[in-house]
């Protein structure tokens, strides 16, 4: 089922195209990276998806309902965003950042249940972040932060999560449990869209990539039809090699340096001493 689609979205700032005419969309019980170099548009197509900024044309449905004929709070059911940017002003606890995500599913002028405390205990947990329950949300690291707004996320129980490079400020550890809990989501019928730098581990976790350079998207697919030496040479301007993965035969990367800086023309690996 197709959860969210997307058909010629345009989006300009100030005269400019920030994103322009893109199609995509992205089913039920996939992950789906979005890569693309700095500048791309993968932060402003979220934000017009999750209806933070309005596109100046084109549509944008959400299990083939256009987002337009959706009241806000049925949108908030839908799709949770977890922002690249942690807020750092809420002056509250981490559990009950956490609860603010069971907003849409409270009754207005109503108050959080049991059921609602639960939900929101168990996605803390569920991202490893039990732990800090009760600390103060703006004193957390920009990890432990961006975990609890994944958690914040998962209690909204939406249909479709998107999150905006949600490895951003996290140890290889925390990215490795982050992105498979993004993939156990989507094995669990979530539709989730991530906005990913690191191009390896969206081979290795994702089911389609979409790449956007320049507002448009350039490639959509399955990560070893897209993630090419060709087109990562043509979108970033980097010279790669694309070997494929021994035990899952995703892509793995391996990039060259650029050249011109130190490292390219070096006649091999420095040797660092230390110590008498
Ligand atoms: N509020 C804004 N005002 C002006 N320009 C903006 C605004 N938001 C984004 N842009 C511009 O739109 C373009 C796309 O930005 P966006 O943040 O969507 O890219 P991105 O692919 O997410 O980049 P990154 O990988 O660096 O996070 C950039 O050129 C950016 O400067």
């Amino acid at each position: 089922m197709t959860v969210l689609r997307a058909s010629a979205v345009s989006f300009a700032h100030n005269g400019r195209m920030i994103i322009d005419g893109i199609d995509c969309s992205v089913e039920a019980g996939s992950l789906t990276a979005l890569v693309g170099p700095n500048g791309a548009g993968k932060s402003t197509l979220l934000h017009l998806i999750a209806a933070v900024e309005v596109p100046q044309s084109g549509a944008i449905a959400f299990g083939g309902t256009d987002t337009r004929a959706l009241r806000r709070r049925d949108r908030a059911r839908y799709s949770a965003l977890v922002e690249q940017q942690a807020e750092t002003d809420l002056d509250l606890v981490a559990a009950d950042v956490v609860l603010l995500g069971r907003t849409p599913h409270i009754p207005l002028l109503g108050s959080p249940g049991a059921h609602d405390t639960e939900i929101a205990r168990a996605a803390l947990e569920r991202v490893d972040a039990g732990a800090f329950a009760d600390r103060r949300f703006h004193e957390l690291s920009g990890g432990e932060r961006q975990r609890v707004l994944l958690a914040r996320a998962l209690a909204q129980e939406p249909t479709l999560l998107l999150a905006d490079e949600p490895t951003n400020h996290l140890d290889i550890r925390a990215q490795l449990h982050t992105l498979s809990l993004l993939r156990a989501l989507a094995d669990s019928g979530i539709a989730v869209l991530a906005a990913l730098h690191d191009l390896t581990l969206a081979a290795r976790y994702a089911d389609q990539v979409i790449v956007v350079a320049e507002g448009r998207v350039v490639a959509s697919g399955a990560p070893s039809e897209t993630l090419t030496a060709e087109l990562i040479e043509l979108v970033y301007g980097v010279r790669a090699d694309v070997v494929t993965h021994p035990v899952d035969g995703t892509p793995l990367i391996a990039f060259s340096p650029l050249e011109g800086s130190a490292r390219a023309d070096s006649a091999g690996p420095q040797v660092v001493t230390t110590g008498p």
